[in-house]
């Protein structure tokens, strides 16, 4: 193929500011780009020094990769050209690969073309984004386990398992009504329900949803509760202003807090009471948005302070000062759920350190079966359990095969084993470019 041919992409795939920046190209057609570039083709796989020559000038001295197709990440003949990282020569190199033909690559084309050359599914592609991505520990060991194909064999047994179910179906349908055994058609309905029992435990676990997006917990409580000293105590920052002043915090704040590897994003809100100023009424206002929308409320309460009733049901219930006012130690024993901290003494937040452990501890816990990570899958698996619901109640064989189908289709888009072309732009969208 010509040098000039449309399909070699290349892009940066390092921020720009370093002291060496990657530039990868892919596409048939990079064998000659490279070779115009660095005179003659390295050995495959073997990273070589290359004085890279254009327009009759050495661009830059720079380490060259070059991956023969299939062996390459995007199964395509491609190359890398590790440089010196300024803008200057960036650019010039840039200039060059345009010169010989290549163009910009868009946002995920490496790993787009990597899915359509079937080197991964698009479990694995989002798997990748994700690793790029994370920020946390646990975030990475997701993705990572992801990314290996955890999550796709899972989804390619139940499409196998499917499969079988509709293999049985049809066998029932070409059967004469009178001959119809019916262990045979008890089995095929044991088969749907224990499918459909394995999708809804996948569905019921937040974890991989959870360690990806983060959780939303929100401060909340009467003014002067001590909400915004958690907050600065918490996340080791003076992000918000503390006074001895009422109704001091108004605008929510939030800031990111990365606590046993789950990213959580904490938000200190303005204290709930009645009040006839403006702005600060606007400030509650937000603060009930925020509580409606947490996945965790700490509710502050002062010494003194009723604790009932709470402002969700759900709220983890937290007096504060106790170094000022001591948890009497019944109310410990009695309410468990009340836990006493301070912002003073040293060990003043161990309370409520222990009390989110034991709260995340669900999203914590390491399981044989891995999570599903995006409201993608969570949609399709939804589609999938409803087609094998109607599937089960209808008596009508051709329509139990029709729905079957359906579920099967649900299934496979997850992987991209199926209608993968309307997919891909919406998913590789919101990758990086070089990615
Ligand atoms: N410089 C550089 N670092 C990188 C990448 C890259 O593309 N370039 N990666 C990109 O994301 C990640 C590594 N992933 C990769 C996956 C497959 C192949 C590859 O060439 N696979 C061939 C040969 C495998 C082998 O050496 O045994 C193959 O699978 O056939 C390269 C990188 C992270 N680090
Ligand atoms: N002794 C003691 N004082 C505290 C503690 N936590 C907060 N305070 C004090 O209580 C007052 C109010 O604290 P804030 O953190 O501003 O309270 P807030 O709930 O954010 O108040 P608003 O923003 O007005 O709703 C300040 O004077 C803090 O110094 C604590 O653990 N011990
Ligand atoms: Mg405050």
């Amino acid at each position: 193929m010509s040098p000039t041919d449309p399909s070699v992409i290349f892009a940066l795939a390092t921020a720009p500011g370093g002291a060496i920046s990657v530039m990868r190209v892919s596409g048939s057609g990079s064998a000659e780009i490279l070779q115009a570039l660095a005179g003659t083709l390295p050995a495959p796989r073997r990273a070589s020094l290359r004085p890279l020559k254009h327009g009759g000038e050495v661009l830059d001295e720079a380490l060259v990769l070059w991956f023969p197709g299939p062996n390459s990440y995007t199964g395509e003949d491609s190359f890398e050209l590790h440089l010196h990282g300024s803008p200057a020569i960036i650019e010039a190199v840039a200039e060059a690969l345009r010169a010989l033909g290549a163009s910009p690559a868009e946002a995920g084309a490496f790993t787009r073309r990597a899915v359509q050359a079937g080197r991964m599914d698009l479990l694995q592609a989002e798997a990748i984004a994700d690793l790029v991505e994370a920020e946390t520990q646990a975030q990475r060991r997701q993705a990572l386990r992801q990314a290996d194909g955890a999550l796709s064999a899972l989804y390619d047994s139940w499409a196998g398992r499917l499969k079988q179910i509709l293999a049985q179906q049809e066998a029932l349908i070409d059967f004469p009504d009178e001959e119809l055994p019916p262990e045979v058609e008890n089995q095929l309905m044991q088969n749907m329900l224990g499918l459909q029992v394995e999708i809804a435990e996948h569905l019921q676990d937040r974890r991989g949803e959870a360690t990806r997006e983060g959780l939303h917990v929100v401060i909340a409580g009467a003014p002067n509760a001590g909400k915004s000293s958690l907050l600065n105590a918490l996340s080791g920052t003076e992000a918000a202003i503390v006074t001895a002043h009422a109704g001091t915090t108004r605008d929510a704040i939030s800031l990111d807090w990365t606590f046993e590897g789950i990213r959580l994003r904490l938000t200190d809100t303005a204290g709930l009471r009645e009040t006839e100023n403006e702005i600060e009424a606007e400030g509650i206002r937000r603060a009930r948005t925020h509580v409606s929308q947490a996945d965790l409320v700490l509710h502050l309460l002062a010494p003194g302070e009723e604790a009932t009733p709470s402002i969700t049901p759900e709220a983890l219930r937290v007096r504060t000062k106790t170094d000022l006012a001591p948890l009497p130690a019944p109310s410990v024993s009695l309410t468990g759920s009340l836990i006493g901290i301070n912002t003073v003494t040293p060990d003043g937040l161990a309370p409520l350190l222990a009390a989110l452990r034991t709260q995340l501890q669900p999203l914590l816990a390491q399981r044989e079966a891995p999570p599903l990570t995006r409201a993608r899958h969570r949609a399709g698996l939804e589609e999938t359990q409803h087609a094998l619901t109607r599937a089960l109640r209808t008596d009508w064989p051709e329509l139990r095969g029709e729905e079957l189908r359906q579920a099967m289709r649900a299934l496979g888009r997850l992987t991209g084993k199926v209608d993968v072309e309307a997919l891909l732009d919406t998913i590789f969208s919101s990758f990086c470019i070089g990615k």
